[in-house]
């Protein structure tokens, strides 16, 4: 029998012995750390084994559920919170303060883009939208550059939209009068102004190749918000047995190909000498690249496809429903629309509006924020992702870890807003009727992945509403009340009016 007096006089078993306590004490050091750790991560509701929160979210409306989440649960789980969504753990930032010390204080930390099946699939890891790291940065760059060497924000775009003016309202002319659904014939005015700085052309409204492109985009992004997708992007596997995620890969593919077809276009009659447009510019720089021998640019094929279909999907869509909302909100409270018109027909009377007139005109640029405040077309943002370990308002976030930063929760932010929940211009007016800037306006987002099309977005709001009012009434169609126009948005990514009819009535 081995007693624990023969077990000492051993040198191998007291190394053994050592090795033993060694590894008790680095074991229960270990733990105690990772425990410490666990506790510092942002709380949050019980997951499951697999499915996480899962059953507690409303996938159909993510980002109001989380706000409920957070407004009822607020108490115990206060604006920085975590859910699993599966196995993915994400963070939730709410609230005007949180969302801002996080996006802009913590800008490097907090500004990756999680990149979610779904997202990848579309994209592949290239382009502005869905992309990291050095290749994000460049594109983002060159995007910025170059858009404003092409006009975006200054007097060249607000040409390229005043003319674009006249063609929306010819369209909305032909219809006058009659109830009608205006669904994408916005869309198609907003992706012209980002066509023109892109391609350096414009298309006609009929063109069917032109409608069907702008149609698949719109699908696309409605079908990237509807719970099967976000089931998609926790079980990937599910992916082709997916109808929605068949239509999408399938709607990606066919935009792809006609963006590659005016590219290739563009390419037979390039003049480096003479560039017309973002893709000339994009091809001129990689040409120069290519000529001086340097390797691994991320001046090539598939940053410059995705590029493009990244500024073409995010210029349309958002710019469109944006306006959307603007038209319903005037057609269900007419008493705004009247001080619209009014402050119209003051300023700017029977003339063309400039974009130079915004400054006399603080009651309707107010009506247009508070269309962005309410309508909040961006709910989440688009996920972030930390780039680092970080430590915020107290809590321990790793590395990688999925950020939404809930933007809802910033628009509607009890705290900042008077009457967070209703269509009120008065928020973004002082008592003597002069514009104020309000810091909790946030429909871009902020910090290092806010919007990049901010000051085209914001012409092109201005200069469409502003010709759209001089020139046409809006009203419910016949036999509809105003308090029967509905304001629930349809579900998507980003929110638009559910669909609906509308009468351009002719003021002249
Ligand atoms: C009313 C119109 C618009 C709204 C409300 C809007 C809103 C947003 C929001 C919320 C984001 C995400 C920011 C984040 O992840 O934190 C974003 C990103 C982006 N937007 Fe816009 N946007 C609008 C118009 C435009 C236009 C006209 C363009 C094109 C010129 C554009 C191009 C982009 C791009 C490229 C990004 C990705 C930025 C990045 O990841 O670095 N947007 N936008």
């Amino acid at each position: 029998m081995i007693t624990l007096v023969d077990l000492f006089q051993s040198s191998t078993s007291v190394c053994l012995l050592v090795a033993i306590v060694c590894l008790l004490v680095f074991h229960r050091f270990h733990s105690s750390f990772s425990s410490r750790l666990q506790k510092r991560a942002p709380p949050g509701p019980k997951p499951l084994p697999l499915l996480g929160n899962l059953l507690q979210v409303d996938l159909h409306r993510l980002d109001s559920c989380l706000l409920h989440v957070r407004n009822e649960l607020s108490k115990i789980y206060g604006p920085v919170f975590t859910v699993y969504l599966g196995q993915k753990k994400t963070v939730v930032l709410a609230g005007y303060r949180t969302v801002k010390r996080a996006l802009v204080n913590h800008a490097e930390e907090f500004g990756g883009r999680e990149v979610t099946p779904i997202f990848y699939d579309c994209n592949k890891g290239h382009g502005i939208l869905f992309s990291n790291g050095d290749s994000w940065k460049e594109m983002r760059r060159f995007a910025l550059t170059t858009l404003r060497d092409f006009g975006m924000g200054n007097k060249v775009s607000e040409g390229k939209i005043i003319e674009e003016c006249h063609y929306l309202m010819e369209e909305f002319e032909q219809r006058e009068g009659k109830p009608f659904n205006n669904a994408l014939t916005i869309h198609y005015a907003a992706s012209n102004v980002i066509s023109a700085i892109m391609f350096g052309k414009r298309f006609e409204y009929k063109d069917p190749v032109f409608q069907a492109m702008v149609e698949r985009d719109n699908e696309s992004i409605r079908l990237i918000g509807t719970a099967s997708i976000l089931i998609y992007n926790v079980f990937p596997w599910l992916g082709p047995r997916l109808k929605n995620w068949r239509v999408l890969m399938k709607n990606v593919e066919a935009n792809k190909e006609e963006l590659k077809r005016i590219i290739v276009d563009l390419k037979e009659t390039l003049n480096p000498e003479m560039c017309r447009c973002f893709v000339d510019a994009f091809l001129t720089r990689k040409l120069n690249l290519e000529e001086s021998e340097i390797q691994d640019s991320h001046y090539h094929d598939d940053n410059l496809i995705y590029s493009v279909t990244n500024l073409f999907a995010a210029g349309t869509d958002t710019t469109g429903n944006t306006l959307k909302w603007g038209l319903l909100f005037m057609a269900k409270y007419p008493h705004f629309q009247d001080q619209v018109q009014e402050e119209l027909s003051r300023v700017v009377g029977s003339r063309e509006v400039r974009v130079e007139d915004r400054k006399n005109m603080p009651y309707t640029d107010a009506v247009i924020h508070e269309t962005q405040r309410l309508a909040n077309i961006v709910p989440m943002a688009i996920p972030h992702k930390t780039s680092r370990d970080v430590t915020f308002q107290g809590f321990f976030i790793e590395e990688g870890t999925t950020v939404f930063p809930l933007l809802t929760s910033v628009l509607h932010d009890e705290s900042e807003w008077e009457s967070p929940n209703s269509f009120n211009p008065s928020h973004f007016l002082d008592r003597e009727g002069t514009f104020i800037r309000r810091d909790a306006f946030m429909p871009f987002s902020a910090g290092r992945r806010a919007c990049l099309g901010e000051s085209l977005a914001r012409m092109e709001l201005f200069l469409f509403f502003t010709s759209l009012l001089q020139r046409f009434r809006f009203t419910p169609p016949p036999g509809v009340k105003e308090e029967e126009l509905d304001l629930t948005p349809a579900v998507g990514f980003i929110l638009s009016p559910s669909p609906h009819e509308l009468c351009a009535v002719s003021r002249q």
